[in-house]
């Protein structure tokens, strides 16, 4: 069997998980899975197109983190941890909390040492909040993790950013997650390589032009970017155009790197009783189009409908009279 990273049975795996994991409504096809040096993986990342890459060794000096060498590793530092009673992790954005004060948020956000949440992670009982470390890695980490990070496959990254001619690396997102959690289908402003540690993830992928079937909450509200859909019990009668959504998926393990392109929307799920999960993404700023084509892309479109809602939102200084307003733009007139 041949090794991929740095467990030989991740392709096994990988091809075995589809059962373990939960079914929605709407049908997928697999995303492709290719070895990071197929000529086909070029024309796929130029193309903004998602693909999977084994043996980057991106994180191959991360192979060995798992709980008990960050709690010996990654120093006293605080970070950012969401806890919830449920499995979903929604995201939202603190700043625009107070356009909405009374927003019953699912998660609760809390700043604590990677000792303490291990605690809280190792004396979990059934019916206990579950927890999801989300933390940019920065200069606060113990020396061992600078060097593991150090060693990551800066070349091969960066040879990618040079390509594909993207701009700046913005953030590395470290993701420690329990058993079975899940980031609801959302979108990022961002390209992103995301590498798994440890353990199995599944993602579901939809293309950007599925916009219009997962009617993301407005700019200005602190859930922007996210779907207001249900995934286990959608609400046709408010979101009748979910019906028609299609999307991508695939599990990615060990050593794997998943190109995420900008704009695509993605739902990520610890796959359940398979342990924790360890990843690192890679944020990059996109490229500036040297020249509009046409007809524009649907990420294209999505950027300028973002516009259009902020300009308004901006212009009306008021977010509560933009609903009225875009209905009075639109209905009966555009419909
Ligand atoms: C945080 C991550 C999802 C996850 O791994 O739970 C994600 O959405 C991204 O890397 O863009
Ligand atoms: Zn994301």
């Amino acid at each position: 069997m041949a090794t991929n990273g740095w467990k030989e049975n991740v392709e096994e795996t990988v091809r075995n998980i589809p059962r373990e994991v939960k079914q929605y409504s709407f049908q997928t096809e697999p995303i492709p899975r290719l070895k990071y040096n197929d000529p086909e993986v070029e024309a796929l990342i130029r193309n903004e197109r998602p693909v999977i890459l084994t043996d980057t060794d991106l994180v191959k000096s991360a192979q060995h983190w798992n709980l008990d060498y960050l709690y010996s590793n990654i120093g006293s530092g605080k970070h950012t941890v969401y806890s919830s009673f449920k499995n979903k992790f929604l995201y939202y954005d603190d700043k625009k909390l107070p356009n909405f004060p009374n927003l019953v948020l699912q998660t609760n956000h809390e700043e604590m040492t990677f000792q303490e949440f291990t605690e809280k992670v190792r004396n979990h009982k059934t019916g206990d909040k579950i927890y999801y470390l989300q933390q940019a890695l920065n200069d606060s980490v113990g020396k061992s993790i600078v060097v593991d990070f150090v060693k990551f496959n800066w070349s091969w990254i960066t040879e990618q950013q040079k390509k594909y001619k993207w701009g700046a690396l913005t953030s590395n997102l470290l993701l420690v997650g329990m058993d079975g959690v899940i980031t609801p289908a959302h979108y990022d402003e961002q390209q992103n390589f995301f590498a798994q540690i440890g353990g199995y993830k599944r993602f579901l992928l939809f293309d950007p032009s599925m916009f219009e079937c997962l009617y993301p909450f407005p700019v200005y509200h602190p859930h922007d970017r996210q779907s207001q859909v249900d995934f286990d019990s959608p609400d046709l009668r408010r979101f009748p155009k979910f019906q028609d959504l299609r999307g991508y998926e695939a599990i990615v393990g060990p050593g794997d790197v998943l190109y995420l392109p900008i704009y695509w929307w993605h739902q990520v799920e610890s796959v359940p009783n398979r342990g924790m999960t360890f990843s690192v993404n890679f944020w990059y700023k996109s490229g500036s189009d040297e020249k509009i084509s046409y007809p524009l892309k649907p990420q294209q479109k999505v950027a300028m409908m973002r516009n259009i809602e902020k300009m308004v939102t901006s212009a009306i200084n008021n977010h509560e009279e933009v609903p009225h307003l875009m209905r009075t733009m639109v209905l009966g007139r555009y419909t």
